[in-house]
């Protein structure tokens, strides 16, 4: 599930500044000095900017220019396509004498149609034309249909209550599960109430995205990973998805924010199977570089965005090193081209392999009593890559959280290790 509470400061957590802003303002007056800056864009767009930049408005304004920028070329053209992508191409080096090198540029955005070009540049692989073309739309059908009855996430920013800009609800295999998932999980500090059975559909598509993806995953293990290794605490096991988180964006504002997906229930290194179908819209990637990194010093355009093409029908797989390292969002669109089948809309099913061992019975609450959420130290070089459980139970409007922290740890097939301590002693 995606975690748009992420973003969210948390004062209170001792993972030190993890995920905290720059400045002292509070977000209102953030904003409408952006706004003031950008008048034209709609208050969740600043405010996506805003958190994408840790909260500072100079950052959060630079970038917005290079968009803007971008953006007017691009209404010049054909809308939502890349017009050309010389204009981020750098000499090669050498090292291939054909490929031009590519480059995200921090303030603009790189965008890649060409399944090569996205796995050479992020952590991603993108399949185009994947079901047989009558399955994706019976899938397609079906699922909007579902959609009619999808809500909105609220969720607590500072101190504010605001619901994501897309709706969306979550499937699993059996009627238990769906008991099971209503009463022993928690998301973000809250149970679900909309949980479904996963419908025929998406029955069908299921072992078709399993085989596509785990032959991704085997692949870019050989070919891309250090050694042809898999990633320390990556499972050595087959990726079986077992439950789907299936959003829909209906018309070209709806996006969701920059975030990272909670590990919390897929554990370290987790694989998602990300299915697009009907209008196609812009999924963006970026890598997270620690803030005190000299690197990030050295090379300005670490931290460029990245957008990836979704056409109707294409399964994009998310690799074992994509939540930990990156963060991605889905932006909204200056327009959009209408689908045949869904109009203004854009269904998208993200598979997910539930482990049993990070089941809520093998992880830790906090004295709140509620499932702590597993996090990854991204924004520090100190103790970069490190796991570990916060409580969450603060981010429900309306509720406080505790303090509770601890270390997670794993073992290098990425199996929970015992909890050094009891959940509830702090
Ligand atoms: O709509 C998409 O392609 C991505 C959705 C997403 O990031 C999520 O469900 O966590
Ligand atoms: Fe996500």
């Amino acid at each position: 599930m995606k975690s748009f509470l992420e973003r969210a400061k948390r004062k209170r957590t001792p993972e030190p500044d993890e995920d905290t802003g720059d400045g002292d303002e509070p977000t209102e007056v953030k904003l409408a000095m952006l706004a003031s800056l950008h008048p034209g864009l709609e208050q969740e767009v600043l405010l996506d900017v805003l958190l994408a930049h840790d909260g500072s408005v100079p950052a959060a304004a630079c970038s917005l220019r290079g968009q803007n920028q971008h953006g007017r070329k691009k209404s010049a053209g054909v809308v939502g396509y890349q017009q050309s992508m010389t204009q981020f191409a750098v000499s090669s080096g050498g090292s291939s004498p054909t490929k031009k090198k590519i480059k995200a540029k921090k303030g603009s955005t790189l965008h890649l149609y060409d399944p090569e070009d996205v796995a050479e540049h992020t952590p991603c692989t993108i399949v185009h034309n994947f079901l047989p073309p009558d399955l994706a739309n019976d899938l397609l059908k079906e699922l909007l249909n579902e959609a009619q009855t999808f809500e909105k996430q609220s969720f607590k920013l500072f101190d504010n209550v605001v619901s994501s800009p897309h709706t969306t609800s979550f499937f699993v295999e059996s009627y238990d599960e769906i008991q099971s998932q209503k009463t022993e999980y928690h998301y973000n500090g809250a149970r679900l109430t909309d949980v479904r059975r996963i419908t025929p559909g998406l029955i069908r598509a299921k072992p078709l995205v399993q085989e596509a993806v785990n032959k991704e995953v085997q692949h870019r293990i050989a070919t891309r990973y250090p050694g042809g290794k898999k990633l320390k605490y990556q499972p050595p096991d087959a990726w079986v998805p077992n439950s789907a988180f299936v959003n829909c964006y209906d018309g070209p504002q709806e996006s969701v924010g920059w975030h990272s997906d909670q590990l919390t229930y897929l554990g370290p290194r987790a694989i998602i199977g990300s299915l697009s179908l009907g209008v196609a819209r812009e999924f963006r990637v970026r890598r997270v570089v620690p803030k005190d990194d000299d690197k990030s010093a050295e090379d300005p355009d670490a931290e460029g965005q990245i957008s990836i093409h979704l056409p109707h029908n294409s399964l994009l797989v998310m690799h074992a090193e994509m939540q930990e390292e990156w963060k991605h969002s889905v932006a909204p669109s200056l327009s959009i081209d209408p689908h045949p089948i869904s109009g203004n809309k854009r269904i998208n099913i993200t598979y997910r392999d539930y482990r049993a061992n990070m089941h809520p019975r093998h992880t830790p609450k906090c004295p709140c009593k509620v499932q702590c959420i597993l996090r990854v130290v991204q924004r520090k070089k100190e103790n970069f890559g490190k796991y570990f459980w916060m409580c969450y139970a603060g981010n429900v409007p309306g509720k406080a959280g505790c303090s509770f922290f601890q270390w997670a740890e794993f073992d290098d097939d990425g199996r929970p290790k015992p909890l050094s301590k009891p959940a509830y002693s702090r």
